[in-house]
């Protein structure tokens, strides 16, 4: 059980500009009065009631805290307060001010392969400390990776969102049906046990993105999009990957396989030939 302050937060924080909204609710730049540092402020609406449609369920939020305080790497957004109200919760969280992964990615064509294995280790890192604890990210995709800066030689990666996170038990099953199109694994849309496995699929999908600027199962209509992840139905088009390396595409070939139990993990990611070359 996760122990939030019950005082407001504006008591210990100045409240800043808007950084960004989205399903949750908003995010907003804070100031500690006490130490003047500066943080980002996630306002999370909880439901006031379980029929409700407004908000997330307070134990959704809870589960999301719960498994932040268990996690303490670079390339993980940290969390560091915590202040709930009756129709909110806030959560105090790491200044990441270099934006959207997804942003960064779409101002390029494609990226070439050295600075897109920059990005992918750092993935790799933090998604295998992750998976070392048995927990699961479950929506890994560009929207929900921020770079800490933007305008340097090597920006940063932090994973942000652990919404839809879970922590996967030997012999507990655990499904779901959320996700985004693209990036879900065909156990998700099958319906089928998910695990840390479904996290390797969505790398596979990211580094397909990152080397071609294309998504590999993407279709005219979500419904085309899930029966090409479920078929496995991709290629590596040469007018895109005329260029790239068979060890790149091999490196997606070992991840984009449809038995999650056959897939690469993020430590064998780690060592793969691509990534770490002998
Ligand atoms: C400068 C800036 C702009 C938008 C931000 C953030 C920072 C931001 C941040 C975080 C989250 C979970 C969402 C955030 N968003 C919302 C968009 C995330 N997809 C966070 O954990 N630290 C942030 O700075």
């Amino acid at each position: 059980m996760s122990t939030f302050k019950v005082e407001n937060v504006e008591e210990l924080y100045d409240l800043m500009e808007i950084l960004g909204s989205g399903h949750f609710g908003v995010v907003k730049k804070c100031r500690e009065k006490s130490s003047g540092t500066l943080y980002a402020a996630k306002f999370i609406k909880t439901r006031k009631c379980k029929g409700s449609r407004r908000g997330l369920d307070r134990e959704q939020v809870e589960r999301e805290v719960f498994i932040l305080q268990q996690l303490d790497h670079p390339n993980i957004m940290r969390l560091y307060d915590l202040f709930a109200s009756k129709a909110e919760m806030v959560l105090i969280l790491e200044l990441i001010r270099g934006g959207e992964f997804f942003d960064f990615i779409a101002e390029k064509d494609a990226m070439m392969e050295v600075e897109a294995i920059m990005f992918i280790e750092q993935i790799l890192a933090g998604v295998a400390y992750m998976h070392t604890r048995n927990i699961a990210h479950l929506d890994l995709k560009p929207e929900n990776m921020m770079l800490l800066e933007r305008e340097v030689p090597d920006p940063k990666i932090k994973l942000i969102d652990f919404g839809l996170a879970q922590k996967i038990d030997v012999g507990v099953t655990f499904k779901s049906l959320c996700g985004t199109p693209q990036y879900i694994a065909p156990e998700v849309i099958n319906y089928e046990p998910l695990s840390t496995a479904t996290d390797m699929w969505s790398i596979g999908v990211i580094t397909y993105i990152l080397l071609s600027g294309l998504s590999p199962f993407q279709g005219e209509t979500d419904a085309e999009t899930l029966t090409n992840v479920v078929e496995g139905n991709y290629e590596f088009d040469d007018r895109y990957f005329k260029q790239t390396s068979e060890m790149a595409k091999d490196f997606i070939r070992q991840l984009l396989v449809k038995d999650p139990s056959d897939r690469m993990t993020a430590v064998e990611c780690l060592i793969h030939p691509w990534v770490k070359p002998l």
